[in-house]
């Protein structure tokens, strides 16, 4: 289905150790991460709280086991703080991961974001941005798209459950008011199937846009529970809402079709996080490699 090195797998770490839950996961350790990652037949990652910053070391230990950095994470506050804060943060960010050997960023906009409370219901609750934040999201993001440019790199906006880009009217509303030249998409199955969204309609219609995958699989019954009883963000990672692709109610065959037809070229990463004393990080990252060599033959 997909050509040659048309397309590179990573495996988040997030698996292992939980970045909004450092408690889940505290105390597998780096090299345990990474050596896990590649022995599951992986060749990239994303970046965890337990990565060291020094790039040499860093260079070191991935290069020993054969993983490339795809990207990391980057919280942007450009609806609720001044562009200056983000800006600082985004270029010391940026030039960690431009000497990592990562082409995109990953930015997800967390002003009013509810996704790491523990008590906030995240149906219910959810941020909406009003006008005057749109503008402010937009302009800024068009700003971080030139600083990235800087250094021949894209930014990968991240829509995300609890945040003010969630759903299929949000995505669609910063799709059509940014330049496709500075924003582009991260695409991640979970988190809109958790929400309720049709993937496989913002795949098919974001699909120039989209530079970055994560694939994420749900466990319905998890999401159902979470609309009725009210849940948060992190109290249904806690429950396991999330797990790897092929271990929950999402079809990848599709998803694969048409990225491959479409000649997606980037990194698809793994990123199931939940919690590791029930769902064993090595086991299911074995698991999610058998999946997806089994639907899309990489
Ligand atoms: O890409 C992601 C990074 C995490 O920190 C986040 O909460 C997770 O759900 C996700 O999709
Ligand atoms: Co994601």
């Amino acid at each position: 289905m997909f050509m040659d090195k048309q397309v590179k797998l990573a495996i988040a770490p997030i698996g292992w150790t939980n970045d909004d839950l450092p408690e889940l996961g505290g105390e597998a350790t780096f090299e345990q991460c990474i050596s896990e990652m590649a022995l599951a037949g992986f060749t990239g990652s994303e970046v965890g709280n337990k990565y060291p910053r020094d790039t040499g070391i860093l260079k070191k230990a991935l290069e020993l086991r054969g993983i490339s950095i795809a990207s990391a994470w980057f919280s942007s506050f450009l609806t609720s703080k001044p562009f200056e804060d983000t800006k600082a943060a985004f270029i010391e960010h940026r030039d960690f991961l431009h000497e990592m050997g990562a082409d995109v960023i990953v930015v997800s906009e967390q002003g009013n974001s509810i996704q790491g409370q523990m008590e906030t219901p995240v149906f219910d609750q959810k941020p909406v941005f009003t006008e005057e934040e749109w503008q402010l999201l937009v302009d800024g993001l068009h700003r971080l798209g030139d600083l990235a440019a800087e250094k021949d790199m894209k930014i990968v906006y991240h829509h995300h459950m609890g945040t003010g880009i969630q759903t299929t009217d949000e995505i669609a509303r910063l799709m059509d008011e940014t330049d496709a030249d500075k924003v582009s998409l991260l695409y991640d199955t979970g988190h809109l199937v958790f929400s309720g969204e049709d993937h496989l309609h913002i795949l098919k219609t974001y699909m120039d846009r989209i530079r970055h995958v994560h694939l994420k699989d749900i466990r319905a019954e998890v999401a159902q529970k979470v609309r009725d009883e009210k849940w948060s963000f992190l109290r249904a990672v806690k429950g396991g809402v999330f797990t790897v692709p092929g271990d929950g109610v999402i079809d990848f065959k599709p998803v694969f079709e048409a990225l491959s037809e479409a000649g997606y070229t980037g990194w698809f990463v793994v990123e199931a996080e939940q919690d590791p004393a029930l769902a064993n990080p090595f086991e299911y990252a074995l698991k999610a490699r058998r999946y997806i060599r089994e639907t899309s033959g990489l």
